[in-house]
């Protein structure tokens, strides 16, 4: 019997799936199983069962969700929320059931009440009310933490199973989803920057009033964070997770309002006109700093800064629009 461990990424075509597939190619022996949606619609609880039972992993990194920036999250709460709870329930669920021992969840900073003292720290968790124009998605996004603790606490020692969530903060990278009205701030503004440079406009209208603060990692080093969390011993994850708290925040360590954002990725793009802002448009959170010292504690750190990842993110965006037309 083969004893490399058979590792399914679910979501391996989105963003952060793929990047998590990238640097698991990077170690040696690893069998990684993906299924794109088409084959595996992760919302059929019977389909998901069938490919548990006949793949039988060994890990799981649970990427796979319906994911969106803040107005797809406001235009879209019923699809936001339903899908979420199914793919986490059925893959938590059918994992347990087929003997995975090993899974780790990916949650969102928005799980965080939308005052939550800044930085945000992972027992701030359920302290206060949660931002409106996300919560359903937040709410699912518990759900998958309470189901990984819940079975963790009810057949972590008799099952030997040890499910983990991490909770990133705002990711961008290659991969990213530039839609103009669905995606998040940092793909929709690179789009919108380089579709006024090339038709010369003399304005690019940026939402809300700038003013909200945002933290950002760049997603292969989410992609790091996944892998490192997931191989450390129980031990060592559990000195900070205990008593009942399974998750652990991904940060970047900083965050800059959304007018700086705008003004840096104008300058990245190459852009030459001015900047407005459309306060019909919702701010979201006034701030959603992490406080990322458990995992740092635990020998992990963000590499790639704002700068340098923003160039990689419109170098992908560019090949994107090439490979499109
Ligand atoms: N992007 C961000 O800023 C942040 C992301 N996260 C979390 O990280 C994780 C990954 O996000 P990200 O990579 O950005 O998202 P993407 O939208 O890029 O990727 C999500 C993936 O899930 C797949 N998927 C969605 N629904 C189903 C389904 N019903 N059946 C099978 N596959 C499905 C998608 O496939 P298809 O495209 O074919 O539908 C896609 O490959 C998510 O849990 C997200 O909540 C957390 C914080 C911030
Ligand atoms: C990751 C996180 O993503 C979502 O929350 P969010 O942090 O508010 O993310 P966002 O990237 O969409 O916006 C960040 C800020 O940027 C401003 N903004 C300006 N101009 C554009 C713009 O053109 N597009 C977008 N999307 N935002 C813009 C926008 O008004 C807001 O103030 C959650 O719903 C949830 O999905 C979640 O967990």
């Amino acid at each position: 019997m083969s004893t490399i461990p058979k590792i399914y990424v679910a979501g391996h075509r989105g963003m952060v799936g793929s990047a998590i597939v990238r640097a698991l190619q990077q170690q040696s022996n690893t069998h990684i199983l993906t299924h794109t949606h088409a084959e595996l619609d992760l919302t059929n609880q019977a389909a998901v069962r069938t490919f548990f039972e006949t793949e039988k992993p060994d890990q799981v990194y649970l990427a796979a969700a319906k994911v969106g920036g803040i107005l797809a999250n406001n235009n879209y709460p019923a699809e936001f929320i339903y899908e979420n709870l199914m793919i986490e329930a059925n893959i938590i669920d059918s994992a347990f059931r087929t003997g995975v021992k090993k899974l780790l969840f990916l949650g969102s900073s928005c799980i965080y009440p939308r005052l939550a003292a800044q930085p945000m720290r992972e027992d701030s968790l359920l302290t206060g009310t949660l931002e409106p124009t996300n919560e359903p998605y937040a709410i699912a996004k518990i759900a998958g933490i309470k189901l990984c603790e819940s079975y963790n606490r009810q057949y972590g020692e008799s099952h030997g199973i040890d499910y983990r969530s991490v909770m990133p903060t705002n990711l961008y990278g290659p991969g990213d989803n530039y839609h103009p009205e669905n995606s998040h701030v940092i793909p929709a503004l690179i789009r919108r920057f380089h579709e006024a440079k090339i038709s010369h406009q003399p304005s690019v209208s940026i939402w809300g009033s700038g003013t909200p603060k945002r933290e950002f990692l760049y997603v292969d080093d989410m992609a790091t964070a996944c892998l490192h969390v997931m191989n450390l011993d129980k031990a060592e994850y559990l000195q900070f997770t205990q008593p009942m708290l399974s998750h652990i925040n991904v940060g970047y360590g900083d965050d800059i309002t959304i007018r700086e954002l705008a003004e840096t990725i104008s300058k990245t793009v190459g852009y030459k006109g001015t900047i407005t802002y459309d306060e019909s448009k919702p701010d979201g959170t006034p701030r959603k700093l992490m406080d990322s010292s458990r995992i740092n504690a635990l020998g992990w750190q963000a590499k790639v800064d704002l700068e340098s990842g923003l160039a990689m993110a419109y170098k992908d965006f560019l090949q994107a629009e090439t490979l499109r037309k």
